[in-house]
């Protein structure tokens, strides 16, 4: 579904509640719904499966029509795979039999879709090779919901919804699955909706942002530009940061560390493994990012990465704090970057929109699978 979009519109009452959702996001990689607790979410996905039906819907889905005026196309006739935060595996049949399952629902392949996913592929992908002669009771939660994603991709689903498939999860198991999903992502076709309130988990996973706040969506775009939009509260969030996109151009064994080129700039990160040439997905809290008007002299600081930027915006941040949006490169013509900084170093700094200046970036992660 190459250059192909999924286009939403829902709106109407429930109860009390009042949906008013539009979105297009393209066909392909993972597009994270995300907002707090009840701004509709899990009502957007239960409209997207057919589950809840409003009228006046519109949901196009590549060329098809799932939804649009009196056209609806019941749930089950709907190709989407569903995992819930809770799996609902069944219990009198093993991960074998759950997963075969998934392919006994597999909808006939259609000219238009991704390439079918094989029982093997899926086994693979997942890890579940171990556990396929197991009965699902004896499964932890992690692996339950590793069952429950396999089933889910192999009845060929045109579109995978998961709705905070890692909430139920503790910190450990979170840990263990996020990896099989960035896998994944970087080796199925199939777009996936993706909700959830964690934003480091979005960081991790996601390619679109639909950021929806009281039943409306108040902005969709790549991630990276939704994360350094001043006029969205993300940036103002105790743990904003940013996604960047990254070339590994060199790997340091020895100190464990790998030298990444981003659009505006080289940084330095700790990387057990990187081959040279992959891509690699960066996150920088702004909080582990600071300002200076000129780089440290050579071996003054411990702070290996310093590069320059441009102030592109700020907004202020809980008091004390400047939430510093960045352009990285002298000429603030590189990916964005956030810092942040005490009002009073900003006044002190005469920090203004347009300056050059340089960010001392002091902690940097790679949150994807080498
Ligand atoms: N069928 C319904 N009838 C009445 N109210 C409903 C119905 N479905 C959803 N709601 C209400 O709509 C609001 C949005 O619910 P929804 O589950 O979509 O939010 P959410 O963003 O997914 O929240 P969470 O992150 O807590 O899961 C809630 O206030 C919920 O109670």
């Amino acid at each position: 579904m190459r250059g192909e979009t999924i286009t939403a519109a829902f709106a109407g009452r429930l109860g009390t509640f009042a949906l008013d959702a539009r979105f297009e996001v393209p066909a392909r990689g993972v597009a994270a719904l995300f907002g707090a607790s009840g701004c509709g979410k899990t009502t957007v996905l239960r409209c997207v499966a057919g589950l809840t039906r409003l009228p006046g819907g519109v949901l196009r889905v590549g060329r098809d029509v799932w939804q649009d005026g009196p056209r609806f196309r019941a749930p089950h006739r709907r190709p989407v795979g569903y995992v819930f935060q809770e799996a609902s595996l069944f219990p009198h049949l093993s991960v074998t039999g759950n997963l075969r399952y998934g392919l006994r629902r597999a909808r006939q392949g259609d000219d238009d879709a991704a390439p079918p996913v094989a029982f093997d592929e899926v086994v693979d992908l997942l890890g579940l090779a171990r556990l396929l002669a197991r009965p699902t009771a004896v499964l932890s939660g992690g692996e339950r919901q590793r069952v429950a994603i396999g089933r889910a991709l192999l009845s060929q689903p045109r579109l995978l919804l998961m709705d905070e498939p890692l909430a139920a999860l503790d910190r450990p198991s979170k840990d263990d699955i996020l990896p099989y999903l960035e896998t994944l992502h970087d080796a199925l076709a199939i777009p996936v909706l993706y909700v959830s309130h964690d934003i480091a988990e979005v960081e991790r996973l996601a390619d679109t942002l639909v950021l929806m706040e009281h039943g409306r969506v108040r902005a969709v775009g790549p991630l990276a530009d939704l994360l350094a939009d001043p006029a969205l509260p993300l940036v103002r969030a105790p743990e904003a940061a940013e996604v960047l996109d990254a070339v590994v151009i060199d790997h340091d064994p020895a100190y464990g560390l790998a030298t990444v080129a981003v659009a505006g700039g080289r940084l330095v990160v700790p990387a057990e493994a990187g081959t040279v040439g992959t891509h690699r997905r960066l996150r920088i809290l702004a909080s582990d990012v600071s300002l200076c008007r000129s780089p440290p002299a050579a071996g003054a600081s411990s702070i290996l990465n310093v590069l320059p930027a441009r102030i592109t915006g700020a907004q202020p941040t809980d008091g004390h704090l400047v939430t510093v949006v960045l352009a990285l490169g002298a000429d603030g013509a590189g990916a964005p970057l956030l810092a942040r900084v005490t009002r009073k170093s900003w006044d002190l700094l005469g920090l203004a929109a347009g300056q050059p200046i340089h960010a001392m970036v002091k902690g940097v992660a790679l949150v994807d699978r080498p």
